[in-house]
């Protein structure tokens, strides 16, 4: 059986992160990408110029489109922009049986700029927290969501308890926002166990779509029958590699680089960061 897994996102023309970094982590594990759009935004490595959001119909038709034919065995959700979307998807997900649901809630980027408004802050806590089997904050989202202020990895560990209580089946605090020692390390809490992911740090700024491609592979390893905490790990491994291989480009924070088992000599003269090994 082919595995399947459908990303609910934005679009980002500057091929970085939602949609596009969904669909190609998705392949790099051999599961067939489905989608459903958001929002169409106007951007690059420096920024976001403009976002144009989907009717919440739109949303749901193509959701409806994909779980009705082909199936679904894992389904993340991205930028969901309003409000609107975000009740439309959570509906859908729910009256399509969506179990495997990985909600990044994509609020904050990593420089801590608001990407959503207060309504839909309210909405996403209400709607979707519920529904998922594995929610994925950064430290920004997650201080938002809990209100504790981050900065050890005590607060990372009392933030993945206190938002466990709003719902998610599993909490991932993912640690990129975090300084020194604590850059790249994430902390996983399912109800029970506390752990620690750790991988390594990778010396790079170019980081964009990191969130974005980590809640793919997990979805991507939960398609693949892994267990929530094993997908997470896998995910983790897959994202570090992927950092190693960063793409140089454009003027601000590069992509990350998914296709890097396709890389088979001299990567730097490619515009990557550093060979991996
Ligand atoms: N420099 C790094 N070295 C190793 N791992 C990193 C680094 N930066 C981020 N990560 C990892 O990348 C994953 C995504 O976390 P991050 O906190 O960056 O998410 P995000 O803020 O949603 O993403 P983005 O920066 O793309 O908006 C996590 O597993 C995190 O630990
Ligand atoms: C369309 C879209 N979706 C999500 C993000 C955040 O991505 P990330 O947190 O992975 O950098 C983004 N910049 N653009």
């Amino acid at each position: 059986m082919i595995p399947i897994a459908l990303t609910i996102a934005g679009s980002d023309s500057g091929g970085g992160a939602g949609i596009q970094a969904d669909l190609r982590t998705f392949a790099f594990h051999r599961v067939h990408g489905t989608s459903a759009l958001t929002c169409v935004t106007a951007q690059n490595t420096v920024g976001v110029n403009r976002v144009d959001a989907l009717p919440a119909a739109a949303v749901v038709a193509q959701i409806d489109a994909v779980a009705s034919d082909i199936g679904v065995q894992a389904a993340k959700t991205g930028m969901l922009l309003n409000a609107e979307i975000m009740e439309a998807v959570a509906a859908a997900v729910q009256q399509q049986d969506i179990h495997q649901l990985v909600v990044d809630p994509v609020m904050v980027s990593r420089a801590g700029v608001v990407l959503i408004d207060e309504v839909a802050i309210a909405t996403l806590k209400t709607h979707l927290l519920p529904q998922a089997l594995i929610l994925t904050p950064n430290r920004y989202e997650a201080q938002i969501l809990c209100g504790i202020k981050i900065q050890t990895l005590e607060d990372m560990q009392n933030a993945a308890q206190n938002i466990f209580d709003m719902g998610p089946k599993n909490v991932l605090v993912k640690g990129g926002g975090m300084s020194d020692t604590l850059l790249g390390i994430d902390v996983w809490f399912d109800g029970q166990q506390m752990e620690t992911l750790k991988t390594e740090t990778v010396a790079t700024t170019n980081t964009h779509g990191t969130g974005c491609t980590l809640s793919a592979a997990i979805a991507a390893n939960l398609a693949l029958g892994k267990s929530p905490l094993a997908a997470a790990k896998a995910a983790k491994t897959y994202v570090t590699q992927a950092l190693k291989y960063a793409l140089d480009i454009g003027q601000g924070q590069g992509p990350v680089g998914h296709w890097f088992p396709l890389v088979s000599k001299a990567p730097e003269a490619l515009g990557f960061s550093r060979l991996w090994s």
